[in-house]
């Protein structure tokens, strides 16, 4: 008897474009609670996964870096420790794995992985590639960063995201930019992360694993050298106490203003006065999304903790960041405040 594989789906699309809003949606259905959830963030400090704590728990967080990069090994290890947590009734059966990418991820070693690890092909098989892709920053984000547009170029399902924030021309156009790189891929709308789980998986022409460029995917499959990314893009990330509120919003509407084009994405939790729980910050280049709050601190004491990625920041100015943030404690001198 052969026992039928498991479907991984991974979900890819550009930084801040709306996967984790999306993944929180889909694990909110009864339909999708038995699936595995598995999160690779780029970054010193991981997050994500603390965001979709409150509808599933036990998302396992890929070691920091990109899955496309240095942590493909972690991949093939985190799908066969689900495999055999679960025979071993350690955490509760899935029919299904969702694999998060980073923003800046090349999804074609992931696939690669998926359709030639020998380890992984005996338990798993690939189940779509969903690419998320902003209606509000995606055409510039094609224009100036690779990445964005591999993603689109190999993806069986295309989420348009933030239909609610932007219009139907802005989106139709969009559409057409994204025909000139895919032709095939279904293109669906979303506004805040609804999407019908069986118009991702259902619909898309690689649920079965079936999808004629394939072997492309494969044939690239990492080659060993691994995917470089843009040099001038740079992470980093920032920890310290508490914030006063106030200062930090006004501080985050002042710089995502002057560095929106090159402040790729910032999100954070903060610890700030008057708040128990953590409160959750966003922005996307020049965009701030609104503050979401956190029902508990994940861990330990409370703590502000802020990721940043950036592109031609040079060290002073990360520098003058970590400074100018120093002086959003609520016991800081209020006139001493000021922007990097
Ligand atoms: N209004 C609205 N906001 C959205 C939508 N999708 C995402 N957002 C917001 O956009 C911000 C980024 O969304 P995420 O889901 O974290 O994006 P992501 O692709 O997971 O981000 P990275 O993992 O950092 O690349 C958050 O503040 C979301 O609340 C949408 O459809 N409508």
């Amino acid at each position: 008897m052969t026992v039928p594989k498991i479907p991984v789906i991974v979900l890819t699309g550009f930084l801040g474009s709306g996967k984790t809003t999306i993944l929180k949606h889909l694990l909110s259905l009864d339909e999708m609670r038995d699936s595995a959830v598995l999160i690779n963030e780029f970054g010193e400090i991981a997050l994500d996964h603390h965001l979709v704590a409150d509808v599933r728990e036990d998302a396992i967080i890929l070691a920091s870096g990109c899955v496309c990069c240095s942590v493909r090994n972690d991949l093939v290890r985190a799908l066969c420790e689900l495999w055999v947590k679960a025979a071993r009734h350690e955490i509760p059966p899935f029919r299904r794995v969702i694999l998060e990418t980073t923003g800046l991820a090349d999804p074609t070693p992931v696939l690669g992985t998926l359709a030639k690890n020998g380890l992984v092909t005996s338990i798993y098989r690939r189940a779509g590639l969903v690419t998320t892709v902003d209606a509000q920053h995606a055409m510039a984000q094609l224009e100036h960063h690779p990445e964005a547009v591999k993603q689109v170029a190999l993806a069986d399902q295309i989420v348009v995201t933030k239909a609610d924030l932007t219009g139907p021309e802005e989106r139709a156009g969009l559409v057409r930019r994204l025909r000139t790189i895919q032709c095939f891929a279904p293109i669906l709308e979303s506004a805040r992360g609804n999407v019908a789980p069986n118009d991702l998986f259902g619909t898309g022409k690689s649920t079965n694993g079936s999808r004629p460029s394939d072997s492309s995917a494969d044939e690239h499959a990492h080659d060993g050298a691994g995917h470089v990314h843009d040099g001038s893009v740079r992470t980093f990330s920032i920890e310290t106490g508490m914030l006063s509120f106030h200062r930090f919003a006004l501080w985050l509407a002042t710089v995502s203003q002057l560095y929106g084009g090159r402040l790729l994405r910032m999100k954070g939790i903060l610890h700030v006065d008057d708040e128990p729980t953590p409160v959750v910050v966003q922005s996307v280049q020049h965009v701030v999304y609104p503050t979401e709050s956190l029902p508990r601190w994940p861990s330990g004491e409370p703590r502000t903790r802020l990721i940043f990625i950036v592109q031609d920041f040079d060290d002073e100015l990360i520098a003058r960041f970590r400074t100018s943030i120093a002086e959003l404690a609520p016991d800081a001198d209020a006139t001493a405040m000021h922007v990097p």
